[in-house]
């Protein structure tokens, strides 16, 4: 392979953590018809490596390998497959700094940030590994006489994974390992700008004992990989993670084969201030809730309302902050802001912002002159913002924090679920009747009160309205990926009971 793919490998302790194949029934598989395509660092441009584009037929032999792992996998007990998670989770973190490091070269975030979203993905494979063996049936009360009644969980069969490259490694974990422990063969298709974090990670699950045909990841162009696991009638779970449009097409791809169908899809955030807030405070908490990588997260704070009582020294507060933030290739030390995904992610923002300014808002920051390369974009706070304008409707992706003062609780409820999206809002008071108030009017899944992080394994995560349907992480994480069956078992004679 060419000169910078070396480069690459030779940044890694481990070079075989790096590879540049799909990884189908336990073998490194290229294309049939040797298509590639090449990964780019977005912080320089370089290729970096490049990927297969498997052909239809070695998509469907993914699924042929999962299926016959699937016997073996489901028939094994909870605690066994629980090691084996367990082994997979320590190879993570034995590998954090490579898996850091691939990270930021393909994704652009900051190595302290990538090092951050490893220990995140490993941790829902040590939660999955345990919750494996919680996954409790029930003895139902009889109404039938001389029967007994009750439930049992079971894998509900092969679970397909479409993950997207912002997060290209936590997103995975949080899918696959609740797929596992529950007992289901997977088939990973990750996002084509950020494969060899998957990649790396099926090198680690060979290295656990998974064994061969129950963690697959396929690669080629998107629409056509994803058509034939939507169409294909043996998966039987489907989990995406990405954009609103693209789970509206999967949704409609697989009313076909009616699958169970999980997706965590586009957000866009309120961040509410209440009059009685420090301004500072709450100014600081919200450039963290939103300049996280580079913005291009699901839960970046996008639409601030803040009371019109504290808006001016909020805004002066949040610009000091935003000014004050460091651009530049998030391999250099002291990075906050590393590059944008691509240059159309540049262009996308850089049309938000015109849209709000030709409508009327106020630019603060955003000097794109001093962007360090093509695909940086300088913060840029806009104020005034009204939901004419895309900043509002729009899930920008992107260093672009929309502000909006507004007078009563009311409004401001308002003001927030004026969205079709619904996964996460932020609230900043510490009046508990407001909070009370707000958290209960917010049409969201998750709302999180005077606290910029809110994630983690325990948590029950995903979104209302069209941000998604079905919750990941958390106590009923592993349900996604069971069926329950019921049994009446009859003619017990005296013994049914109860
Ligand atoms: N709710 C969450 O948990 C969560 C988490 C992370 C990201 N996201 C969302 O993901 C989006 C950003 O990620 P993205 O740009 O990778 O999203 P995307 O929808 O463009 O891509 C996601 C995945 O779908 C694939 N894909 C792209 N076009 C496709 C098509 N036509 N048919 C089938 N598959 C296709 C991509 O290759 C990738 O694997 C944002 O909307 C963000 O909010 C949501
Ligand atoms: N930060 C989110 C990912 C969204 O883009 C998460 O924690 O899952």
């Amino acid at each position: 392979m060419t000169t910078l793919s070396t480069t690459l490998a030779k940044r890694l302790e481990d070079p075989r953590l790096f590879r540049q194949y799909a990884y189908v029934d336990g073998k490194w598989t290229h294309g049939n018809d040797g298509r590639e395509e090449a990964v780019h660092d977005p912080a320089t441009n370089e290729a970096l490596g490049h990927i297969p584009l498997l052909e239809d037929a070695q998509i469907t032999a993914a699924v042929d390998a999962a299926e016959v792992a699937f016997v073996h996998w489901r028939a094994l007990r909870a605690d066994e497959r629980c090691e084996r998670l367990l082994a997979w989770y320590d190879l993570i973190q034995a590998n954090r700094e490579d898996l850091a490091t691939i990270m930021t070269l393909e994704q652009g975030k900051p190595l302290p940030d990538a090092r951050g979203e490893v220990e995140y993905g490993a941790s829902f494979v040590r939660w999955f590994a345990e919750e494996g063996k919680r996954t409790y049936g029930e003895t139902i009360p009889s109404h039938i006489p001389n029967a007994s009644l009750g439930t049992i969980k079971e894998p509900v069969g092969i679970a397909a994974m479409i993950t997207p490259w912002n997060f290209p490694l936590a997103m995975i974990t949080r899918k696959a390992a609740a797929a596992l422990a529950a007992g289901c063969p997977v088939i990973v298709k990750p996002a084509n700008e950020t494969p060899f974090s998957a990649l790396a990670l099926a090198e680690l699950a060979e290295r656990a004992g998974i064994p061969a045909g129950v963690f697959n990841v396929v690669l080629g162009e998107p629409a056509a990989v994803s058509k034939i696991l939507c169409a294909e009638p043996r998966i039987r779970a489907l989990s995406f993670t990405g954009s609103t449009r693209v789970g509206r097409l999967l949704i409609e791809q697989s009313a076909h084969t009616v699958k169970r169908l999980s997706l965590e899809l586009g957000g866009n955030a309120p961040f509410i201030v209440g009059p009685d807030m420090d301004p500072k405070e709450a100014a600081y908490a919200a450039v963290a809730a939103k300049f996280q990588t580079a913005g291009q997260d699901c839960l970046a704070a996008n639409r601030i309302l803040v009371h019109e009582s504290i808006h001016d020294e909020f805004v002066e507060q949040f610009s000091e902050r935003m000014a004050a933030l460091t651009v530049g290739n998030g391999l250099q030390g002291e990075i906050d802001l590393g590059p944008l995904i691509h240059r159309q992610a540049v262009e996308k923002a850089a049309a938000i912002v015109d849209d709000a300014v030709s409508k009327g808002a106020t630019m603060i920051g955003g000097d794109q002159s001093q962007a360090p390369g093509d695909n940086y974009f300088m913060p840029v706070l806009l104020t005034g913002v009204t939901p004419q304008m895309k900043v509002w409707r729009e899930e920008n992706f992107a260093p672009v924090a929309g502000v909006t003062a507004y007078r009563t609780d009311d409004e401001a409820i308002e003001m927030a679920n004026d969205t079709e999206y619904g996964l996460a809002a932020y609230i900043y008071t510490h009046d508990i009747r407001r909070i009370w108030k707000l958290l209960r009017a917010l049409e969201y899944g998750m709302v999180s009160v005077n606290s910029v992080k809110m994630t983690g394994p325990p948590v029950p995560f995903g979104g209302v309205k069209q941000s998604g349907l079905g919750r990941e992480g958390g106590a009923t994480g592993i349900d996604e990926y069971l069926e329950t069956k019921y049994y009446c078992l009859g003619a017990l004679g005296s013994v049914s009971g109860s």
